[in-house]
């Protein structure tokens, strides 16, 4: 699947680890919603491993293809190798994007980026986006970085006019559009819709 910016427009993150119930029913109820992306993220203390981890991310992969909407794969290359997904995310202490890009010369790839430091020491020019936070507080992920703020999106984008920009971290339907307003490209978003009881509903907000 050919990378397009309007994709990370609403770029849905998940791994069982963040689910009530079946991520089977979320991702379907969502992908009915209208979010443009999905990225597989079977990470921490209570996630799936193994066997497991590898068929829920076959039936989620069959899910994305229904509504054709890419299917993206978190840190782990040998699945997005084995599932053959349509892309990767990887952070700054995962495989190092030079390395990913030459495995996947045709494949989504996506980098996070939190720090300026990190933004002038990265590859820009291979990968498709960058995954830019957090943005505001989040407790979903254990090791995220300090809250960057708004005003970090507007100087990325004066930086980079052309680089296609996902913000992520505590992004919710209250605050989704301050940061289209910024300058992001999309918004990415866990708990917005793990923790929703009304999916439709948040993915229009959203
Ligand atoms: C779209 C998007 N942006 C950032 C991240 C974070 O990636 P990383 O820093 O590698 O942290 P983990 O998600 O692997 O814990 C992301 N996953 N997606
Ligand atoms: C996976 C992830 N990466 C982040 C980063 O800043 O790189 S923040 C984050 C968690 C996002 O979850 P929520 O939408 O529930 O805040
Ligand atoms: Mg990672």
């Amino acid at each position: 699947m050919k990378f397009q910016k309007n994709m990370l427009r609403k770029y849905f993150i998940m791994g069982s680890q963040n689910c009530h119930r079946d991520p089977r029913e979320i991702l379907q109820e969502a992908a009915a919603a209208g979010i443009t992306a999905f990225q597989f993220r079977e990470k921490g203390k209570h996630s799936l491993k193994g066997a497991a981890k590898v068929e829920l991310a076959k039936d989620l992969k069959a899910i994305c293809h229904d509504f054709q909407i890419p299917f993206i794969i978190n840190d782990d290359v040998d699945l997005a190798k084995q599932l053959d997904a349509d892309g990767i995310h990887v952070g700054q202490d995962d495989q190092p994007v030079e390395v990913v890009r030459k495995q996947f010369p045709n494949k989504i790839i996506g980098l996070s980026i939190s720090t300026n430091k990190e933004l002038n020491h990265s590859p820009l020019e291979i990968v498709d986006y960058i995954g830019a936070g957090p943005i505001f507080a989040t407790n979903t992920k254990e090791d995220a970085k300090k809250a960057v703020g708004l005003e970090w999106i507007q100087n990325l984008k004066k930086q980079h006019p052309s680089l296609p920009i996902v913000a992520i971290g505590g992004i919710n339907t209250t605050n989704a559009q301050e940061v289209i307003q910024a300058g992001a490209d999309g918004v990415s978003f866990i708990t917005a819709i793990t923790e929703t009881n009304h999916i439709l509903q948040a993915v229009q907000r959203l």
